[in-house]
């Protein structure tokens, strides 16, 4: 495909999306009618559809308006280029540009503060009021693409010997300082699910932050966690790679974890998904990944930062304290309960844990991290609860 029909595709999917259609649903539907495309043309096309989600309100000014025409047209200007150059209307190319579109698209000088650093009204005043002096450079890191980073599984490898392997397929990496088991990709990062080092158990992908988080949580030798939110099994995998204790896993939505007992397999973890957490009580760690606005991670998921509204933040906030009060009771005397969230709002952070130790006596907070895309990962809060010891 041309750089013009990869533009032209790119328009229909956002499109698409503007019409209340999900991203990778959009693309993966037109991979399937577009069977022609090859692997390049797939990932030039998301590339562009997500670049464009991200700064979804900028590239809509520059480009005159909320259509995916307009959105191509504003992100080609964002980054300096000509649209005409491309809307030929020649082969597969958009078609020319009007009059008023050529005319048409505020200038970048003159795009009011929340258009330019693309921070949606909604949630505004609690990202600025939650990230004070930070709230802009936070804002504009969120409108780049993230990182990709692989956690190495320390239980079968080291540093040293997971870059070397990875270096052979042709996978360059570095170390990052958000944890000792983070390395972030800096060549070839489309070949890590088909790498050796994959298959063979020895990385995940995963977020540095996320696995700071991790890093957090007290996992006692021989102790027995419980990850009460566990999903897709990112934290409970991390938190595995330490040997020593027993770990169970939960979701309210167990088809989440559908995919977990592959991948532990695949890292040669010992994981027990449970339906029932109560029947395993207590447990010494207790780790609740609560949902989430998702704002720390709306570089990976820009879409969220459109459709997530005040009204869901006041639902989450409600959940997270649920789930909070329902997992405590689960925690032995003396042990911890882990909170964590990939938001940047303190509504779901700070003051989330503080109500909570409002709200129930003998606990208290033992530490507490919070972490933005400044530091290189995504944006995450992590919190670990002390219950006091049955003897106190
Ligand atoms: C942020 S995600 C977890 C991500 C996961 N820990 C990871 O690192 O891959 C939050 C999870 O909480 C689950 N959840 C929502 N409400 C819940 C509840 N009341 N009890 C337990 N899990 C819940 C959701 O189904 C979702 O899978």
């Amino acid at each position: 495909m041309t750089p013009a029909a990869r533009i032209a595709a790119a328009i229909g999917l956002l499109d698409g999306w503007l019409a209340g259609g999900a991203a990778e649903q959009l693309l993966t539907n037109w991979s399937r009618a577009n069977r022609y495309a090859g692997s390049g043309d797939r990932a030039a096309i998301r590339d562009l559809v997500f670049d464009a989600l991200r700064c979804r309100r900028s590239v809509e000014a520059l480009g005159g308006g909320d259509t995916g025409r307009c959105m191509m047209i504003g992100l080609l200007r964002a980054r300096g280029e000509d649209p005409q150059t491309l809307f030929t209307g020649e082969g597969y190319a958009p078609a020319p540009l009007t009059a008023s579109e050529q005319g048409g698209g505020l200038p970048p000088a003159d795009l009011p503060e929340l258009v330019a650093c693309d921070c949606p009204d909604g949630l505004a005043p609690d990202l600025r009021d939650s990230l004070g002096a930070d709230f802009l450079s936070v804002m504009q890191a969120l409108r780049l693409r993230a990182p990709v980073f692989l956690r190495i599984n320390a239980a079968r490898s080291t540093v040293a010997q997971v870059r070397a392997a990875l270096a052979e397929e042709g996978i360059a990496t570095r170390p990052h300082p958000l944890s000792p088991t983070a390395l972030e990709v800096t060549e070839g990062a489309r070949r890590v699910r088909g790498s050796q080092a994959f298959a063979k158990g020895l990385v995940e992908v995963q977020d540095a932050a996320s696995q700071a988080v991790a890093d957090i949580m007290p996992v006692p030798e021989g102790g027995k966690v419980l990850d009460y939110c566990a999903g897709g099994g990112g934290k409970t995998l991390a938190l595995a790679a330490r040997v020593g204790a027993t770990y169970a896993a939960h979701d309210a939505a167990p088809a989440r974890m559908r995919d977990l007992p592959a991948r532990a397999a695949r890292a040669g973890a010992r994981v027990t998904c449970v339906q029932d957490p109560a029947a395993g009580a207590p447990y010494d760690l207790v780790i609740c990944d609560v949902p989430c606005t998702g704002s720390g991670a709306w570089r990976r998921s820009p879409e969220a930062k459109w459709r997530t509204t005040p009204a869901d933040l006041a639902r989450l906030t409600q959940v997270q304290a649920g789930i909070l009060d329902r997992a405590a009771p689960l925690v032995a005397p003396g042990g911890a309960l882990g909170y964590a969230t990939c938001s940047l709002i303190r509504a779901e952070n700070g003051d989330q844990v503080a109500a909570f130790l409002a709200r129930h006596d003998g606990w208290h907070l033992e530490a507490e991290r919070r972490l933005t895309p400044l530091q290189g990962g995504d944006g995450f809060y992590a919190a670990v609860l002390r219950r006091r010891g049955g003897g106190c």
